[in-house]
């Protein structure tokens, strides 16, 4: 485990990467739109504005749940959990690692934080790598804020992207998103600690809310809680801002929509919007933050409403 603030224990039996999931041999060719980009990853010195969101009211593709939810991988279907057996805050061998990831998290997350490395990752100058080499880089990390994945998150690329193949053959850009949308966890591995990179995120600047994990137990020594800017339920924004323009806590998430907005990935806006907020499940699983949703939020959200 490299880099981490809380170390690790070595992941625990695990499944034998790649080897099980029958990938198509030009694996990179058929998914060209990522595969063989010499992609520049963020460190650096420009600041850049918050990026606005361009998605479309056309999207056909609800932005949902992180697909790893759904596709968790088990390579032994008979013992593979049911979907409500995923995501237990309250027990399990993994908690005590869980739940410090996201004191760590909920602690040093706040809008100074954030937007300082806004700043130190807006520059995109940190390596040039293709998809799957950030892929490969990631046989080395095991997300400490997980409590259902206790192996590398390489084979969690894979595992999803075939999960989703599986379940929308004819959608090959969703494909792709399955297989990118954890590679900003490469930040661990570039020194920054798990609770920065890693685990659900929420916006910072107003009032945490009832739907994050370990709302009552994590937040408080947190500083924002205690500035009455940041301390509300609106906090700094404007009723229905958009989620374009709140400033989530800083992860993977956000670092990859970036990235893959500096490197121009020729995926549609749906792609860049379930990557950028396929960890904020306060708002997407939770039904939280409704009030700084915009209608265009609010539409991709319905759909979900039944399931959440
Ligand atoms: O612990 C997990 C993990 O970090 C995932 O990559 C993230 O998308 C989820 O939100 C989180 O619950
Ligand atoms: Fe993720």
């Amino acid at each position: 485990m490299a880099n981490s603030d809380n170390s690790a224990p070595p992941p625990t039996s695990p499944p034998p990467v790649r080897s099980a999931l029958s990938l198509p041999q030009s694996r990179s060719r058929s998914h060209g739109h990522g595969g063989q980009l010499g992609t520049r990853l963020a460190r650096g010195t420009a600041c850049e504005p918050l990026p606005t969101a361009s998605c479309s009211l056309e999207m056909k593709v609800a932005v949902g749940p992180d697909p790893s939810l759904v596709y968790r991988p088990d390579m032994d279907p008979e013992k593979a959990k049911d979907k409500g057996s995923f995501r237990n805050y309250e027990a399990g061998p993994l908690l005590d690692r869980v739940f410090a990831t996201y004191k760590l998290m909920h602690t040093y997350q706040t809008v100074d934080f954030v937007r300082k490395k806004h700043i130190q990752f807006g520059g995109f100058s940190y390596k040039k790598m293709t998809v799957l080499e950030a892929v490969d880089m990631l046989d080395e990390l095991v997300d400490e804020s997980d409590p259902d994945v206790d192996f590398p998150n390489s084979y969690h690329a894979f595992q999803t992207a075939e999960g989703i193949r599986k379940a929308h053959p004819d959608k090959d850009w969703f494909h792709l998103v399955g297989l990118l949308h954890d590679l900003g966890k490469v930040l661990v591995l570039a020194g920054e600690p798990q609770w920065a990179v890693v685990g659900d995120t929420f916006p910072v600047g107003c009032q945490p809310q009832a739907s994050v994990v370990f709302r009552e137990s994590t937040f408080q020594d947190n500083p924002d809680l205690q500035d009455p800017r940041y301390s509300t339920e609106l906090g700094m924004y404007q009723p229905h801002c958009g989620l374009e323009n709140v400033l989530m806590s800083w992860g993977h998430d956000e670092y990859m929509y970036q990235v893959m907005k500096f490197n121009k990935f020729a995926l549609p806006p749906e792609a860049f919007y379930m990557i950028r907020f396929h960890s904020f499940y306060p708002w997407h699983t939770g039904g939280d933050y409704r009030q700084l949703c915009s209608e265009l939020d609010l539409a991709i959200y319905a759909p979900l409403g039944a399931g959440v």
